[in-house]
């Protein structure tokens, strides 16, 4: 570990600023299309316990397709590899929310990380859980060591109104026999799921056991966890690598080239294995809806500190 990690995130910090007004906050969701533009947080979690913060790391932000890393974990633990005959684990090349190659693809979303494989997502968990919202939450808390973690409600009931083009997409699936239960439930739990918040030094502890080998670690006493095999684990990373930001997942992986997942909350947190986790926000998005100065500030920490030189 660097010893300078905190005066290099102050420099990060810094250099970040001048490209405030470079990209747009999200607004296709309404409610998230009122979050203040110009807010930077950026917060390191490391395998030895340590944790630095600077910026807004202790703001609470909207994680939404963050949250598709955890569904996808808990459902790889629920069902393990009879998931694949539902979803693919190839890169998209397409938008996030783009419908076009269910059509080509017999209702088979590329990945469980765009639009329609978390759909599928939170489709088999729908059916694994009565209260799906619950259980992930809870999971969530224990993985931040927030019991107080929640999503937002207005965020979540913004998304559900104008949800018609995720919907079409679970009806799509359901035409080809991809969907189990009725798109309404399912997307009123993806909405909720999309709208939980967490700030940045929260999202770094909670993807903690991706850095761990599976392994969580609670900062509240209690026992560890080994929440997801060694295996899954690095299953999970090289999913993340390949198809974590989307149709820039090339772009990110030869710019920063760690394992990342994005959202449009302008969010992303990304794992450095074995080292720790760097979750950084800042809701100024590019037009593949990943944050500006959160891609810049990833970039910049990799060639301060070396990290992921020798994972790759
Ligand atoms: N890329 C994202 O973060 C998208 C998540 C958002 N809830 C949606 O479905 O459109």
């Amino acid at each position: 570990m660097p010893r300078h990690l905190p005066a290099l995130l102050d420099q990060i910090h810094t250099e970040a600023q001048a490209l405030f007004g470079q990209g747009r906050v999200a607004d296709y969701i309404p409610a998230l299309g009122e979050v203040p533009p110009r807010q930077f947080g950026m917060a390191v979690a490391l395998c030895n316990g340590e944790t630095h913060a600077v910026g807004d790391a202790h703001t609470p932000f909207s994680l939404q397709s963050i949250t598709k890393l955890f569904t996808f974990v808990l459902a790889l633990k629920l069902v393990g590899d009879e998931l694949w005959q539902r979803v693919g684990r190839e890169p998209s090349g397409a938008a996030f929310n783009s419908i076009v190659q269910l059509e080509t693809e017999n209702g088979i979303p590329r990945n469980p990380f765009i639009n329609a494989g978390a759909l599928v997502i939170t489709d088999i968990l729908t059916t694994r859980y009565a209260h799906l919202d619950y259980a992930l939450l809870g999971a969530l808390r224990r993985l931040a060591d927030d019991p107080e973690l929640h999503w937002n409600a207005r965020i979540a009931k913004s998304e559900r109104d104008t949800a018609h083009r995720n919907m079409a997409m679970a009806y799509f699936m359901k035409s080809h026999g991809n969907f189990h239960n009725p798109p309404e439930l399912v997307l009123d739990n993806y909405c909720r799921q999309c709208a939980t918040e967490m700030s940045c030094s929260q999202l770094a502890q909670a993807t903690m056991f991706l850095a761990n080998k599976g392994r969580d670690q609670s900062l509240r006493g209690e026992p560890d966890e080994q929440f997801l095999s060694a295996d899954d684990t690095r299953r999970v990373n090289a999913l993340l690598l390949t198809c974590g930001a989307y149709d820039a997942a090339g772009d990110f992986a030869y710019r920063i080239g760690l394992p990342v997942k994005t959202g449009v909350g302008g969010g992303i947190v990304a794992i450095v294995p074995g080292v720790g986790t760097v979750a950084v926000w800042a809701p100024e998005l590019d037009a593949k809806g990943n944050s500006v100065l959160g891609a810049f500030a990833l970039e910049r920490l990799v060639q301060l500190t070396g990290w992921g030189h020798n994972t790759l």
